[in-house]
């Protein structure tokens, strides 16, 4: 079964007509119980003379809780179809005062979903005006739909391949409704995003794990390798910080922060040293002294793409030297927040040195989303890492799933 139909699949009309039996039958539940308890309340009310409250009062005060059962399914239905015109009439709530409750962990899933708020909402603010235009599903129609989606940050390459597979979909052609439309559409996107079997794990060994850090400043590269630092701590793992970023002193005292944030040891030079020689030295300590997992910042000057080349292959050569299968991973840091910047540098990037992997930081503040999609599919390169806020624990592995959830759920 592909991803859609895992996701979001099952008949819609099945599921809705379940879904109104289902709505029946809790709000005749729901009524038989509120009755007995109004009856019961009159039948106190008039027992007690001196209670003060009036059975008018109270019977407004048991309608905030109560309403009638065609009014609850005619609720429901008009929730299903997107339609206000049902909506029943409550009485003003009465006020509770509440002790606010601890705020309970989120879960992975409730992250991203969190996180891709943005993303959806411009997504579905897209697609619906482009469905509020559809008239027929003809030329203009597909022009208009490769704009929506290269305006959602697809990329042009992944939305020209979509709408050139929707153009002989049959069934667009037969979609009556603008709900029909939509749920093709995002089906195809899903499927087109499923194709690529990419893996989406960091290629963590028995014994030393080597992963090289390679990003442009302040895309959440060092950030990216604290957090992941932490994460393995938890694990129990040794750990070892390479501060091959000597361009700068600050981002060389950036790491040791980190470092000292998730008890990990780093390895420094003095601000300006050959990168090569400290990736040297911290792949010869863990080596001697056993540790699990070695992660290497660099500095990434675009700029000057001649010398990051040659400091890239330079680090590289060395690492290969003292430990030949390694790097097991080059991961590139790109800022979700950039959009279509972001894929530019991924391209400028793979020019200069092989990448295995991404992570891709800011998602939480990003309206920008999309672009996974766009680097999945079009560069091949899978998304390992997620970061979903600055906190130490905000860094999750790529799910592909609650990402694809997170993204439709409210369009479907
Ligand atoms: N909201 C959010 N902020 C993040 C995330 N990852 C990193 N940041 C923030 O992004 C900013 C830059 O992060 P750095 O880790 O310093 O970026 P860098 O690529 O190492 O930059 P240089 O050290 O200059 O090379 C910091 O303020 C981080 O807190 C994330 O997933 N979500």
């Amino acid at each position: 079964m592909g991803l859609f139909d895992r996701l979001f699949g099952g008949n819609k009309e099945e599921k809705q007509v379940e879904e109104v039996v289902e709505a029946v039958e809790v709000v005749s539940e729901a009524t038989s119980e509120s009755q007995s308890e109004r009856m019961m309340a009159s039948s106190s009310a008039s027992e007690s003379q001196s209670e003060t409250r009036s059975e008018t009062q109270m019977a407004s005060q048991s309608a905030v809780y109560s309403m009638t059962a065609s009014e609850s399914i005619a609720a429901r239905l008009s929730e299903m179809q997107g339609s206000a015109k049902a909506e029943p009439k409550l009485a003003e709530p009465v006020s509770v005062v509440e002790t606010p409750a601890p705020e309970p962990e989120q879960t992975i899933e409730a992250k991203y979903e969190a996180s891709l708020k943005k993303t959806r909402s411009s997504f579905g603010e897209r697609f619906n005006a482009f469905l509020a235009n559809f008239r027929s599903v003809d030329e203009d129609f597909f022009e208009d739909l490769e704009e929506t989606l290269i305006m959602s940050d697809v990329g042009v390459e992944l939305a020209m391949a979509i709408t050139e597979e929707l153009r002989g979909e049959a069934r667009l052609a037969k979609a009556k409704s603008q709900d029909a439309l939509r749920a093709l559409i995002v089906e195809k996107i899903v499927d087109k995003f499923d194709e690529e079997q990419l893996p989406s794990e960091l290629n963590l060994q028995e014994g030393l794990s080597i992963f090289l850090f390679v990003g442009v400043n302040g895309v959440g590269k060092t950030t990216t390798i604290g957090k992941l630092a932490s994460r393995y701590k938890k694990e129990g793992k040794k750990v070892l910080l390479a501060a091959a970023d000597t361009f700068r002193a600050g981002a060389i005292d950036q790491l040791v922060e980190w470092g000292n944030r998730s008890a990990a040891e780093v390895v420094t030079k003095p601000a300006g040293s050959d990168p090569a020689s400290v990736v040297f030295d911290a792949v010869q300590k863990a080596k001697a002294e056993g540790y699990d997992v070695l992660l290497v910042d660099t500095a990434g000057r675009l700029q000057n793409k001649d010398n990051l080349m040659k400091e890239l292959e330079k680090i590289g050569k060395i690492i290969k030297r003292e430990v030949p299968e390694a790097p097991h991973d080059t991961i590139l840091a790109l800022d979700a927040t950039t959009g279509q910047n972001a894929i530019q540098q991924a391209k400028e990037f793979s020019a200069v040195t092989p990448i295995t992997g991404i992570a891709l930081t800011k998602l939480d503040g990003s309206a920008k989303g999309g672009i996974v999609l766009s680097i999945v599919q079009s560069l091949k390169i899978p998304v390992k890492l997620v970061g979903l806020g600055e906190k130490i624990e905000d860094l999750t592995d790529f799910d592909e799933e609650y990402f694809v959830k997170g993204l439709f759920k409210e369009l479907l």
